[in-house]
């Protein structure tokens, strides 16, 4: 049955489950990625990201629920989704002794390209992932950042509509990383929607249109990096440094917090400042003007403030915060 549920969304997981015996892999997941987008797959090992990239890509089917690629249904359709689709497994398999080209060219043959158009393509794959200067040596002789280049163009080969990356940064450099985030940019921005696992979170959050946060099966989050940081109302820290007093003020400000009106500067504190020496760290969910009224409160109160500093909590703090509790 060939039911194209088209729409802007190129994938859509829809309420799928995935036990194993008693293990929840997977525990009714929803979430969509519209066309072009790139969408951060987050969640610490045995969170159940792999079993559902497998799903997407047909090779493992859920106990329950379903999932569409391009519109296509992995139960129904696998194979017009398979066309479709691009996976870059976590591990690489055991091709060994071929070389770069020889790999890339068995994908593409077995995914039918035939005569000119496959040496086009394989060009523009070998091009396109930096491997070109590779293509004559034997896999074993690869370093892991070229490998994982070599991965990812066996993905493309067929110029799939969407790609499903599962790890592909793990035990990369950080030059090697920034490549490939650029790579995968750039695949977004010629329309491929990409699924990207990682639990390197900061890494993702530059590249991603939106991510789910994932743990134990669940989803705990999805949205913009910026939409999980609203949802969890802790948007910045702040570290003040205050001459001589600032237990002091860390004091008065805790009883202020207590005390005030919905809206004056303490008021916006989230939860009580940790004191280390000079400096007071606490959340802060106020916007910058609540932020220079908070320094005028305590200046009025007469303590020395020396300096502020204010930074967004990372995408790695928040999904602690998120998860805190389900972790073991
Ligand atoms: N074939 C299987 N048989 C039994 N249990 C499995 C199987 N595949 C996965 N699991 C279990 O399902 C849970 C989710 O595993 P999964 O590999 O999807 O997690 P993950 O988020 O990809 O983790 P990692 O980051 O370590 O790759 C784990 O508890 C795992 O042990």
């Amino acid at each position: 049955m060939n039911v194209h549920t088209s729409g802007s969304d190129c994938i859509e997981l829809r309420r799928v489950y995935r036990y194993f015996g008693k293990t929840k892999a997977v525990h009714d997941i929803s979430f969509s990625v519209a066309r072009g987008h790139v969408f951060g797959y987050i969640g610490p090992n045995g969170a159940g990201k792999t079993t559902s990239m497998r799903i997407l890509a047909t090779l493992d089917l859920p106990s329950y629920g379903d999932a569409f690629v391009d519109g296509f249904s992995v139960i129904n359709d696998p194979e017009l989704v398979r066309r479709r689709l691009g996976f870059m497994p976590d591990s690489f398999g055991t091709y060994r002794d071929v070389n770069c080209e020889e790999y890339l060219d068995f994908f593409a043959r077995a995914y039918g390209l035939i005569g000119r158009e496959r040496t086009r393509r394989l060009r523009w794959v070998l091009e396109f992932t930096g491997t070109i200067g590779m293509k004559d040596k034997p896999i074993r002789g690869l370093s892991k950042g070229m490998k994982q280049r070599l991965c990812l163009g066996r993905a493309l080969v067929h110029d799939p509509a969407v790609m499903i990356l599962d790890e592909p940064a793990a035990g990369l450099d950080p030059r090697a990383r920034i490549q490939l985030r650029k790579m995968i940019r750039e695949l977004a921005d010629r329309g491929k929607t990409i699924l990207i696992s990682s639990h390197i979170l900061t890494e993702l959050a530059e590249m991603c249109d939106a991510v789910g946060i994932i743990e134990q099966g669940q989803l705990l989050a999805t949205g913009s990096v910026d939409e999980i940081q609203q949802q969890r109302n802790q948007t910045r820290e702040l570290t003040v440094r205050i001459l001589d007093r600032a237990a002091d003020a860390a004091a008065q400000l805790v009883a202020a917090q207590q005390e005030s009106d919905t809206g004056a500067a303490p008021s916006h504190l989230l939860g009580e400042p940790i004191v280390d020496g000079e400096l007071l760290r606490f959340g802060f969910a106020g916007d910058v003007r609540d932020q220079s009224e908070l320094v005028v409160w305590l200046v009025e109160r007469g303590f020395a403030v020396a300096e502020v500093a204010s930074h967004r909590k990372s995408l790695e703090d928040v999904f602690l915060q998120v998860t805190e509790g389900l972790v073991q």
